[in-house]
């Protein structure tokens, strides 16, 4: 079912739900210590084989005692002895207190923790300065991680929150999917590559070492199967080359309507299949997603924004379904628009934007007028503002949606 949105265009969640059905999860995984397995997919699920904390311990440094049904402020106790984290348990004799420190094990007997700020200390007793309740500033065996629970499930993208988890149950090694390995070419005779000469009418390639920087921040390994110009058999020839090599191949260029917009015909007469989208989505409204061999294929739009943004889109998109993970639900932020923005009703349009502090908080102010070509304020931005397709007119103060680079180019 289509779910066409503005003059026949094709919604983008239904851009992206066509794109992933091309792909489906990877095959075989391997077994990476777990620091180094940072940024990659797990492949199985994690469960836990040791309670956390481990075993009943002190979360302040203080005076350990029995509390029973609750100790009032100024009885007096005696220090029978000292408890430091690593010490073996010592016992604690009645109407007594024990000098322990934080990470300590909880001796038997003892039901309670006082904060060392809540003693005066005389000598080899203390006296208190508050009521003291069964439980006080102890943490319990298990209470974190109880064993046999799920920790973490297949297609989670480690980092090193997960690492610490996995380190705390013991863990050394961690089951990762294998990298999905990216084939990245820009079509296009007007291209040429950093180094060549520039003759006139051309311009240095700048889709390619994006879109694999892109790749790369993904996770994934990447092929530099570099420029290709606008010949379908020489497309061709790349695609079926790439298709023996790679789990995805992205071009940039060539999916529009022009003469010279090769990317669907070099697909098909390199023995694939696939569709040319037209999405309501600014910049990005054309792609060309399909599938050649073993392999995915996405051929992004040449305007350098509108392939960031496709890829941002269709490409995690692809991403996610390589490795066997749900796509997360966006998670921007909404702020206010510091100006009024022009645009047409229709399309969900992605802009280059910065962040302003105001007088009354943060805003947002969207550079480079919406340019698809533009570099210089896609560098000089903050993240990407998300403005939906019924939104217009965009008025001074109308919240738009902020995504964030710093949280690893995610839309
Ligand atoms: N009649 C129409 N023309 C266009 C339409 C349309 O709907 N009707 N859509 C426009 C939109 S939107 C986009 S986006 C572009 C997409 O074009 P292509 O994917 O076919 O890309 P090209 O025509 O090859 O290039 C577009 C533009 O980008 C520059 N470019 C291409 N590759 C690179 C690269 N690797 N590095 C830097 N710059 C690159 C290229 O020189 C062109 O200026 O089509 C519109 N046209
Ligand atoms: O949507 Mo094009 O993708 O405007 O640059």
């Amino acid at each position: 079912m289509d779910t066409c949105s503005h003059e026949g265009l094709t919604s983008i969640e239904e851009a992206c739900a066509r794109a992933a059905a091309y792909a489906s999860p990877l095959q075989g995984h391997e077994e990476l210590p777990i620091v180094a397995a940072v940024g990659r997919t797990l492949a199985l699920t994690v469960r836990s084989v040791l309670p956390l904390p481990p075993f009943d311990q002190s979360a302040m440094d203080g005076y350990a005692v029995a509390a029973g049904d609750g100790l009032v402020s100024g009885i007096s106790l005696k220090v029978a002895g000292r408890m430091a984290a690593g010490d073996e348990e010592r016992p604690l004799p009645p109407g007594s207190a024990l000098r322990i420190l934080t990470g300590a094990k909880i001796p038997r007997g003892v039901d309670a923790v006082v904060m060392q700020e809540n003693v005066i200390r005389d000598g080899n007793r203390i006296v208190l300065t508050r009521m003291v309740r069964p439980g006080d500033n102890i943490r319990r065996r298990g209470e974190d991680v109880t064993p046999g629970e799920v920790l973490l499930q297949p297609g989670e993208r480690i980092d090193a929150r997960h690492v610490a988890l996995l380190a705390a149950q013991g863990q050394t090694f961690v089951p990762v999917r294998r990298k999905v390995r990216i084939g990245v070419v820009s079509t296009g005779s007007e291209l040429r590559a950093q180094g060549e000469s520039l003759p006139e009418a051309s311009l240095f390639d700048s889709n390619r070492p994006m879109i694999m920087a892109l790749a790369l921040q993904a996770g994934a390994d990447v092929v530099d199967a570099g420029i290709i110009r606008d010949d379908p058999r020489l497309i061709a020839q790349t695609l079926r080359d790439l298709a023996s090599r790679c789990d995805l191949i992205l071009t940039t260029g060539g999916v529009s309507v022009g003469d010279e917009d090769h990317s669907l015909a070099a697909l098909i007469e390199a023995g694939g299949r696939g569709e040319a989208l037209k999405i309501a989505l600014k910049p990005g409204k054309p792609a060309v997603v399909g599938t050649i061999g073993a392999s995915i294929y996405l051929g992004l739009p040449g305007n350098p924004v509108a392939a960031l943004v496709s890829w941002l889109l269709l490409g995690h998109a692809v991403m996610a379904a390589l490795e066997g993970r749900s796509p997360k639900p966006s998670s921007g932020m909404h702020l206010p628009l510091a100006h009024v923005f022009e645009r047409r009703l229709g399309r969900t349009e992605f802009a280059p934007a910065r962040i302003l502090s105001t007088g009354s908080g943060l805003a947002v102010e969207i550079l480079g007028r919406g340019g698809s070509a533009r570099l210089k304020p896609l560098a000089m931005a903050d993240g990407l503002v998300r403005i939906e397709p019924l939104h217009a007119p965009v008025r001074e103060g109308d919240m738009v949606l902020f995504h964030p680079f710093r949280d690893g180019f995610s839309v």
